[in-house]
């Protein structure tokens, strides 16, 4: 008897358990480790999903086992290291390793989703696939198929003559798409080109695209319409003049775009060939090391990487790079895509859950050797890595907010181990942890302390807002930097404005009794959208409309206060009329693609400004910025976190990075009320180690990390009564379980305290070295499942990105 260990997902009664089930003769061989299956729990007939992880021939069970019922997959979706990783982050993570599970499949998966089996171009004709599928191109998998058909359609999957691919329900139709061909060869169309008119734009752009992708035709319509901005109605009037078909694709998904121009390799300079030739010294010796680069801004980290990642493609093996969601503009992709062509795959949050799920497929069958990504990148089910690197490692964003609340960094340090690669840390603005470390020799630093060809770094000024000249300004900007930017615009260069925004800056305030609007639901100030003429929660997302008097005291008197990107923008208008501005915030980049537009339009002159919020901070790189200036440097400062000195820091260095990274000269004005702060200071003149040792020092005297290790235990209800009280208990366990040479907080409401009309408390715990904490908090976490049923929520993060 064959037996399948089965992690199962009941919500209400979560366990890392493994349940044990028998696996009937007729899925024999279908069965496999990493494949969803369906079967039956408890008493009643409630059928579940869950994992299987382990197959064996015995049971330690005496009872009778129930069977699986169905295999959900036709193929493992998760693969043996995956499935080994799931055990890992659980524990590490103070998570439920069916949650794991789940995070490590791509969305589409999660999702509800159909299964079709598709013949492997060679084999359609094939007897056997030819009657599996019958006359249809395609074979939806159901439940109700017969398990002599799973059979067939497994043992064909095993023999490569057939594919299964998954498809979100609701997209499936998305399936068929407009394209857009031609009958005319490249003569032809450029007969036609000539007889255009010079003044018909459009027509010329779209007549000049086809005939540079005659190769690639079909193309997609949106994707004319997205990346090559040629609007429908040129498209529709090429089709009338004879120049294109319009037609229907009902084909694959098109994971990658067009593969942008090839480049070369860059001769290194010195610093770069020092960093590479130790890096690649470990991918050759299979060493899993780590490496901290510390480069300063424009210093040519990306180049470094590069050419570390051809290294190990060289060996024959495949590299994994993470950048934060935020970097990955087309800028940063046809950077990585212009080196190593359709051998990369982009897993961006741009993408549609489909094609996701098809650059998940080109992944795993070894189609793909280099993978670029965000967060969740890091469980690409890429095969014999060489190399895993992490740009800007010290982003906040590389932790998940939610279970499990994994930091993407100790994930790729654990595959590391596995494939026996090193890991390259790359910043200009380490994190505080990752230099400890280094300084430790527990990471290798590396530094690069030259920006490339000698450019210097930008002259940085500081402006005291609190000066007479400036607090009489009307609006926000000084005049100085008005000046500048006056001056830089006249010169045909660019400027970034950097808006350093945190939460809700723009709320409705009453000038007469100083009522401001809030969300019923949850303890924040409702923010003014003034696009959508809305007042919105940015917590539970409850929107009602724009009063017009107060609804406290009725009076007409009522402001919007706090500076949003949008009154900015307008001050920068009315002071710099000439000056063409580019806004991107949250507003602007909602939609799919505005982002990458918004820095294409930056980048081909079509702006001279781009202001934004931290968004526009990092990565950047466009050589006519000679000018950044920053709004209010502060806000970050203000924040109730003990990490708001570093990430001001790290803000503040990196917007500076965005100036004078080519030939010309860079500037930077930073606007502050705190023109004294040690964190701005550095800033202004670059200085990581001087910040990184006044920061450790007052870390140190508040016991704070890299110190001392931090785990925050959180505790949620809909009563405030019952949250606190279950708040108490948790602390009465910890404190049971600690030495006393820990340091317990709390418990204590968060900063804000009601979100989604639940009330929440938290405790701090701060440790050095607690041998019994782990256990103790693995115990809470189960001791507590059965409160969930109570309304209870118990979230416990292992070194929090923020606490408030
Ligand atoms: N060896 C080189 N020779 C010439 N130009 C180079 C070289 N290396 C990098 N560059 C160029 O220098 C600029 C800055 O490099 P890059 O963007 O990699 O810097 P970075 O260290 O990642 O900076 P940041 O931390 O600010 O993002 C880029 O335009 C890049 O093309
Ligand atoms: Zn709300
Ligand atoms: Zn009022």
């Amino acid at each position: 008897m064959s037996v399948a260990e089965v992690v199962v997902d009941v919500p209400t009664m979560q366990t890392n358990r493994p349940f044990e089930y028998e696996i009937p003769e007729q899925l024999a061989d279908v069965v496999v480790p990493g494949m969803r299956v369906e079967v039956s729990f408890g008493r009643g007939k409630r059928k579940i999903q869950g994992f299987v992880m382990k197959i064996k021939d015995t049971s330690n069970f005496s009872g009778k086992l129930k069977p699986i019922d169905r295999v959900i997959d036709l193929r493992p979706v998760l693969t043996p290291e995956m499935l080994d990783l799931s055990y890992w982050l659980a524990d590490q993570t103070y998570s439920f390793q069916i949650s794991c599970l789940q995070t490590m499949l791509p969305s589409v998966m999660r999702a509800k989703y159909k299964q079709f089996v598709e013949a492997v171009p060679e084999f359609v004709d094939d007897a056997e696939v030819k009657s599996l599928l019958g006359d249809g191109e395609s074979l939806e998998i159901t439940s109700q198929m017969t398990d002599e058909t799973i059979q067939l359609i497994n043992r064909l999957r095993r023999q490569n003559k057939i594919e299964i691919n998954y498809v979100v329900e609701n997209q499936a139709r998305q399936l068929k798409r407009q394209a857009v061909t031609t009958n005319l060869n490249p003569i032809q169309l450029r007969e036609k080109r000539n007889s255009l008119r010079s003044n018909a734009k459009a027509q010329l752009k779209l007549v000049n695209y086809l005939i540079d992708n005659v190769d690639h035709l079909p193309i997609e319509m949106s994707e004319l319409e997205n990346d090559q901005d040629i609007g429908r109605s040129a498209i529709k009037t090429a089709e009338k003049n004879g120049i294109l078909e319009i037609i229907e694709v009902t084909k694959r998904r098109k994971p990658v775009g067009i593969t942008p121009e090839k480049t070369t390799k860059l001769a290194l300079t010195d610093e770069q060939q020092q960093a590479v030739d130790q890096i690649v010294t470990a991918i050759d010796q299979s060493n899993p090391e780590t490496f901290l680069i510390e480069g300063v801004t424009g210093s040519g980290k990306t180049e470094v990487y590069l050419q570390s990642i051809e290294q190990a493609l060289n060996q024959g093996r495949s590299a994994l790079m993470l950048v934060p969601e935020i970097s990955l503009t087309p800028q940063m992709v046809n950077r990585v895509t212009g080196r190593f062509g359709n051998k990369v795959a982009v897993l961006h949050s741009g993408l549609s859950s489909g094609e996701r799920y098809d650059e998940w497929t080109r992944i795993e069958n070894g189609s793909v050797k280099v993978v670029v990504g965000a967060r969740s990148a890091v469980f690409a089910p890429l095969k014999n890595i060489g190399l895993i690197i992490i740009d800007e490692e010290h982003e906040a964003s590389y932790k998940q907010d939610d279970n499990p609340r994994y930091h993407a960094r100790d994930v790729a340090l654990w595959r590391a181990k596995q494939h026996k690669c090193p890991v390259v840390l790359g910043s200009a603005t380490p994190s505080l942890e990752s230099r400890a470390r280094a300084q430790k020799g527990v990471y290798h630093l590396i530094y690069m302390k030259k920006r490339v060809n000698d450019h210097p770094l930008p002259h940085v000024q500081i402006i005291d807002m609190r000066d007479a000249e400036n607090s009489a300004a009307k609006g926000d900007i000084s005049p100085l930097l008005q000046d500048n930017l006056y001056r830089a615009v006249k010169r045909g260069e660019q400027a970034i404005v950097l808006l350093n925004r945190r939460g809700y800056s723009s709320f409705m305030m009453c000038r007469e009794c100083g009522f401001t609007l809030k969300c019923p639901n949850c303890d924040v100030s409702l923010t003014y959208h003034k696009d959508l003429s809305k007042m919105k929660c940015h917590y539970c997302g409850h929107e009602e409309p724009v009063p017009t008097v107060c609804p406290n005291c009725k009076s007409k008197k009522i402001g919007f206060y706090g500076t949003g990107t949008q009154n900015i923008e307008r001050q920068l208008n009315e002071l710099l009329p000439q000056a063409r501005v580019l806004r991107m915030d949250v507003d602007t980049t909602r939609r799919k693609g505005a982002h990458a537009k918004i820095i294409k339009a930056f980048g081909d002159h079509k702006a001279d400004i781009l202001l934004g919020t931290q968004m526009i901070a990092k990565g950047l790189d466009f050589p006519d910025v000679t000018l950044v200036g920053v709004i209010n440097a502060d806000t970050t400062l203000s924040i109730s976190d003990y990490r708001a000195s570093e990430r001001t820091f790290q803000l503040l260095t990196q917007v500076s990075g965005r100036a004078g990274r080519a030939d010309k000269e860079g500037h930077v004005i930073i606007q502050t009320f705190n023109p004294d702060h040690y964190a701005i200071k550095d800033a202004a003149v670059q200085d990581y180690e001087t910040f990184y040792k006044q920061e450790m020092y007052l870390r140190h005297q508040s016991n704070y990390t890299p110190y001392y290790f931090t785990t925050l235990v959180s505790v949620a209800h809909k009563d405030e009564g019952q949250a606190l009280k279950q708040s108490y208990w948790l602390k009465r366990q910890l404190q049971a379980a600690l030495s006393d040479h820990s340091i317990l907080l709390g418990p204590s409401p968060t900063m804000i305290s009601r979100k989604q009309n639940k009330y929440y408390y938290q405790i701090i715990v701060k440790y050095k070295n607690e041998p019994q904490l782990h256990q103790k908090l693995l115990d809470i976490l189960n001791d507590t499942q059965a409160d969930t049923k109570k309304g209870f929520t118990i979230a416990i993060d292992n070194e929090p990105q923020h606490i408030d």
